[in-house]
């Protein structure tokens, strides 16, 4: 109406000064107020543009008609967009805001230094007047930070490693690849309650902003991982990231030289992600903070602080000049801060051989032991590897029998999924195998414990706090020393030799025998 106003009335050379007044008048009285996001700002990607468009895909893909559709490079998923002179309403705290794709053809190509695309591409906001104030920043930075989830929903997550080929040298620390690791909580086979207790603690971290803020506490956690091999220690690490859809960062300490190139590597971390050191226990020599009362070194405990020095530089300490304080500067000093969202997770097989430096309450704020499979984990091993639920479980009788025997037989999930595994269409033949084996096991261990007796080691009560794993775990080491010794003695009188001089030289505990 008012452009056929404007060509009947006014002659030629008064119409670009009326539009212009028609314009200011139109937007003076209107109750709404605009804002265009181009695509291009200057000669510069605008960044919030890209943001809107992740952010109304997800309602574009449920409500348009006539949609755009694109993949990102890396991405998992397709993204929907809006066509030309698309529109959408969106609702954000109860107020309503109009958004309209708009395409026109470039008029010209000015002089830029790289080639500008030939269509104009915006988006334009419409808001009224009134909630302006209201929404407007708040908005802004929902739609950046929930495009940021988006983006990183859709893309792989990337598993990154020092030991790939990067160089600290070079500004270039880390190598990456796809992390496409299928592990999830619900394949992962532990004990329920703990399970949830770990993806609650994983939640309250993620969405714990404002707890961290309030509190001065820089946004990190740390899990310590400990357990035999094969209790699913790496498969927890990868269901974490899915779950938390979090990068990882796998760090070999023995690739570290020094605390500046660790410091390095950390800054080059991006937030949002898991910084691993898996068996830490080998990786370094981090017993080097004495420990009171410590024994001498196996010689397998001497050949790998050997491994582990001769990869790195003399230090005072006379091992590496990559020290333990250095690495706890790493996960707890002002330097673990220059990032936020991020979680250290650090594994050992062996936790009586970890400084207690590492140990102590408040360092890692979760010690998650990974111990051989129970009932409630063989219950999800079955579901999985040959599909038995719920429902079956309790009937079958082989499942029965292994509930009597699974704790005492102390396997791990991997030894238990590797029979599964091997049968997993032969359900009967799957179940038979693995109670054998279980009892087996159990046998073995029964055995042991008789022998452990005869020696006067006695078990008291079941533990469960670290310290009290780390003594069972030096407790058991030393039972397992003298029953093999038993064993050794067993023999030595069934086939008849004399050797009690021998044995009885290697200790003192086969006297009771
Ligand atoms: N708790 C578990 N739940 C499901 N699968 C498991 C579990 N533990 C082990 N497995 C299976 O065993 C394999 C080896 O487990 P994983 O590497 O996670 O153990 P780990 O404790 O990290 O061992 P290591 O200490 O030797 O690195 C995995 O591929 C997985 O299939």
């Amino acid at each position: 109406f008012c452009q056929s106003l404007l060509h009947s009335v006014f002659p030629p050379e008064l119409r670009f000064a009326a539009s212009k007044f028609f314009n200011k008048f139109f937007l003076w009285f209107s109750p709404y107020c605009y804002y265009d996001i181009t695509e291009i700002d200057g000669v510069n990607t605008n960044e919030l543009y890209n943001a809107v468009q992740l952010y109304l895909s997800t309602y574009a893909s449920v409500t348009g008609n006539r949609l755009s559709l694109s993949k990102a490079l890396n991405a998992t998923s397709l993204t929907f967009g809006l066509s030309s002179s698309g529109s959408i309403i969106d609702n954000f705290n109860g107020i309503t805001v109009w958004w309209e794709h708009i395409v026109t053809q470039r008029q010209s190509q000015s002089f830029s230094w790289r080639p500008l695309p030939e269509e104009k591409r915006g988006f334009t906001l419409k808001i009224k007047k009134k909630d302006k104030s209201l929404i407007l920043d708040s908005y802004l930075d929902h739609i950046l930070s929930k495009a940021n989830e988006i983006r990183r929903k859709n893309q792989d997550r990337l598993l990154y490693t020092n030991s790939g080929g990067g160089s600290v040298d070079r500004g270039h620390p880390w190598e990456s690849v796809a992390f496409k690791h299928p592990s999830t909580f619900e394949t992962l086979a532990m004990d329920p309650v703990k399970k949830s207790e770990i993806m609650d603690d994983l939640l309250s971290f993620a969405e714990g902003e404002s707890f961290y803020q309030q509190t001065g506490r820089a946004w990190k956690r740390g899990y310590l991982l400990y357990g035999p091999p094969g209790t699913g220690k790496s498969s927890m690490i990868a269901a974490m990231a899915n779950f938390l859809g979090y990068d990882i960062y796998d760090l070999e300490l023995t690739e570290v030289n020094t605390n500046s190139d660790l410091r390095t590597l950390l800054m080059k971390t991006t937030s949002k992600s898991i910084i691993v050191i898996e068996d830490i226990d080998c990786s370094i020599n981090l017993t080097n903070r004495s420990k009171p009362g410590r024994k001498s070194q196996t010689p397998l405990e001497t050949e790998i602080t050997k491994v582990a020095g001769s990869n790195s530089s003399a230090g005072p300490d006379g091992g590496s000049s990559m020290t333990l304080s250095g690495l706890l500067n790493f996960t707890d000093g002002l330097w673990s801060c220059c990032g936020s969202e991020r979680i250290f997770i650090f594994t050992t097989n062996h936790i009586e051989k970890l400084d207690p430096a590492l140990l102590r309450s408040g360092r890692m704020d979760m010690h998650i032991h990974m111990s051989f499979c129970s009932f409630e984990a063989l219950k999800v091993l079955l579901k999985n590897y040959v599909g038995l639920d719920e429902k079956d479980l309790l009937k079958n009788e082989f499942v029965k029998g292994m509930e009597q025997v699974i704790d005492d037989a102390e396997m791990t999930p991997a030894d238990i999924s590797e029979i599964l595994i091997k049968n997993r269409r032969k359900k009967e033949k799957a179940l038979k195998e693995l109670l054998e084996s279980l009892e087996r096991q159990h046998n073995k261990k029964k055995k042991l414990i008789s022998g452990g007796e005869a020696v006067g080691f006695v078990k008291e009560e079941k533990s469960s706090s670290t310290e009290d794993v780390v003594e069972e775990e030096e407790e058991k080491r030393e039972l397992e020393k003298q029953v093999e010794y038993c064993e050794e003695l067993e023999n030595c009188t069934k086939e008849g030799h004399e050797s009690e001089v021998e044995v009885t030289q290697k200790t003192g505990a086969t006297e009771g025998i």
